[in-house]
């Protein structure tokens, strides 16, 4: 329990606090359906309602501490319960995230905080600065799309977003690690986040930055503004690893960063750098350059890019102290996120690969990286997403067309749209209507169907949200995964029990 007035941080956002000094805070929320007896909401102005609509559901559910901006309506409901306290403040999400801060007591201080930030890449980096800290001896957790990790597995938190969760939920997050005893936490910090404050107040040991192109416009409106939410990670950070390589924001952070600063690359000089890329049955082979000296290695990742998130992470360890020779030893033990690039190792005379792909550039990504592979025919499966707009649906059709032997074209996450709709705006975007194009509404049956298709010798390819564990429809989070599909096909098919 916390006390309100304990919070001298957040003082400079107060202008008033009307109402009794409040008895300590049993929880703090942003959402009045999940305000408990005793506790504060925190009214956010948000995209589609407003926080401050909601005080009397927060008030009836046990708020008895209301945080708001709107000075009328916080008034209004001060002469209706007196005995409750109301605080007004100028941005209520700093004040969430300050809040947040006291109410977990600074356990993020404690701990060694690493976000990272980019366009693309920011996942598989997490999972991969994840992995390594762990095998050298860090307990590392880890927060992003692929959800809360502590240093041993994937635990059950829901997060209101998809990757960087709310600042209340971020810090009972951290708070949570804490007590599994992590010494590092290393999370996605997207723009959208670090726009929306869920970051303020927190001082990153190390910051990691991927690449920037356009992404998020229809949020950020312009470029600029898209790159300025990114920069800011980089003045709450007291290192920042660079991947020298990006035009996009390098420069940048580059310019203005003032603390420790490490740089990593393929095409240009760096500190960390890696060449001769050659793809290998079991990963990719490079010669990594540190501290003037090349050392050989293969990994077991693929495609170009996933090198340039390796080095990310390799120059992360390093900054965090860890000695190159360490690092080259626990290399083996790289994870990278479940559904990216993620390959099914025990389907017989077939190849069977799940990858995140659900943009025209990640599609492009993912058939260069299995240029080097050797199959006879490629099955793909495609997905347009319910939830997102329209327009990027046959968008995905025009990046992968004449690219494969038989598509099977289904739906992710409907939300409220017909998934028949969904299919048809996807094919829209073929100019001709390839011969073995096969539509599955369910995302289930279409794994299945792509698996069908498949003969000796063939790669199937699985792209959209291959790795969460539930499907967005009508407002609901309906259970579903991928592999649940992918293992009963295998058993009722080729009598494979596990995968
Ligand atoms: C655009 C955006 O950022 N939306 C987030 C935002 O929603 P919003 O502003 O629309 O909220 P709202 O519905 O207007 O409600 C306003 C306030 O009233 C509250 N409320 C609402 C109803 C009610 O009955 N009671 C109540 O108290 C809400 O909890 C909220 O605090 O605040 C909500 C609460 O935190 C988030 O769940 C929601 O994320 C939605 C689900 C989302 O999809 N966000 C995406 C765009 C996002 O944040 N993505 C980034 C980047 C992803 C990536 O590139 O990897 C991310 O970091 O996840
Ligand atoms: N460093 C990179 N450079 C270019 N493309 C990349 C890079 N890393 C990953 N990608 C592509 O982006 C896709 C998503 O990768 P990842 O999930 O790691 O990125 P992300 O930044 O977390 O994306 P999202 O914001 O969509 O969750 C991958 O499937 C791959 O095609």
């Amino acid at each position: 329990m916390t006390h309100f007035s304990g919070n001298t941080d957040a003082l400079d956002n107060i202008v008033f606090i009307v109402g009794p000094k409040p008895a300590p805070i049993t929880a703090l929320t942003y959402d009045s359906r999940k305000v408990e007896k005793d506790g504060c909401f925190v009214c956010i102005d948000g995209h589609q309602s407003d926080g401050h609509l909601f005080i009397e559901s927060a008030i009836h559910n046990g708020a008895h501490v209301i945080i708001g901006s709107k000075k009328n309506i916080l008034m209004d409901w001060y002469y209706k319960r007196p005995d409750l306290t109301f605080v007004l403040v100028r941005d209520t999400k700093k004040a969430l995230a300050r809040y947040a801060t006291t109410f977990y007591q600074n356990v993020h201080e404690k701990m060694s905080l690493i976000g990272v930030t980019g366009t693309n890449g920011k996942t598989t980096i997490t999972a991969y600065i994840r992995s390594l800290l762990n095998a050298l001896g860090n307990p590392t957790g880890s927060i992003g799309t692929a959800g809360v990790w502590d240093q041993q597995q994937k635990l059950e938190f829901n997060k209101s977003t998809p990757t960087t969760p709310e600042s209340s939920d971020l810090h009972s997050i951290f708070s949570h690690l804490y007590e599994k005893k992590a010494s590092h936490v290393v999370m996605e910090a997207t723009s959208i986040a670090l726009d929306q404050e869920r970051l303020h107040g927190i001082q990153f040991n190390l910051a990691v930055h991927s690449n920037l192109w356009p992404e998020h416009l229809d949020f950020h409106h312009t470029m600029e503004d898209y790159k300025k939410a990114k920069l800011r990670l980089f003045e709450q950070a007291d290192i920042a690893v660079v991947n020298n390589d990006d035009d996009g924001m390098a420069p940048d952070i580059i310019r203005m960063f003032e603390g420790e600063l490490w740089t990593y690359g393929m095409e240009r000089d760096a500190d960390v750098r890696a060449r001769n890329m050659k793809s290998v049955a079991a990963g990719t082979s490079f010669d990594l350059l540190v501290d003037g000296k090349v050392h050989s290695v293969i990994v077991p990742i693929f495609g170009n890019h996933n090198v340039a998130n390796f080095l990310a992470a390799v120059t992360t360890c390093l900054a965090q102290g860890h000695g190159i020779e360490n690092i080259l030893r626990v290399l083996p033990l790289i994870q990278g996120p479940p559904g990216r690039f993620q390959v099914v190792n025990n389907y017989p005379d077939r190849q069977l690969v799940l990858d995140f792909a659900h943009s025209p550039r990640a599609l492009e990504t993912l058939f260069e990286t299995i240029e080097p592979f050797s199959y006879n025919r490629i099955i793909l499966l495609i997905t347009g997403i319910g939830i997102r707009e329209r327009h990027l649906r046959p968008e995905i059709a025009q990046a992968v067309e004449g690219k494969a032997d038989a598509y099977v074209v289904t739906v992710d996450h409907p939300g409220d749209e017909d998934p028949e709709i969904v299919m048809a705006d996807v094919v829209s975007g073929f100019t001709e209507v390839p011969a073995n194009l096969h539509l599955e509404a369910k995302r289930g049956q279409a794994i299945q169907k792509a698996m069908s298709l498949a003969e000796k010798g063939d790669l199937i390819l699985i792209t959209g949200i291959c790795m969460e564990t539930f499907q967005i429809v009508k407002g609901e989070r309906v259970p579903y995964h991928d592999f649940d599909e992918i293992k009963s096909f295998l058993h009722k098919h080729h009598a494979i029990t596990t995968c």
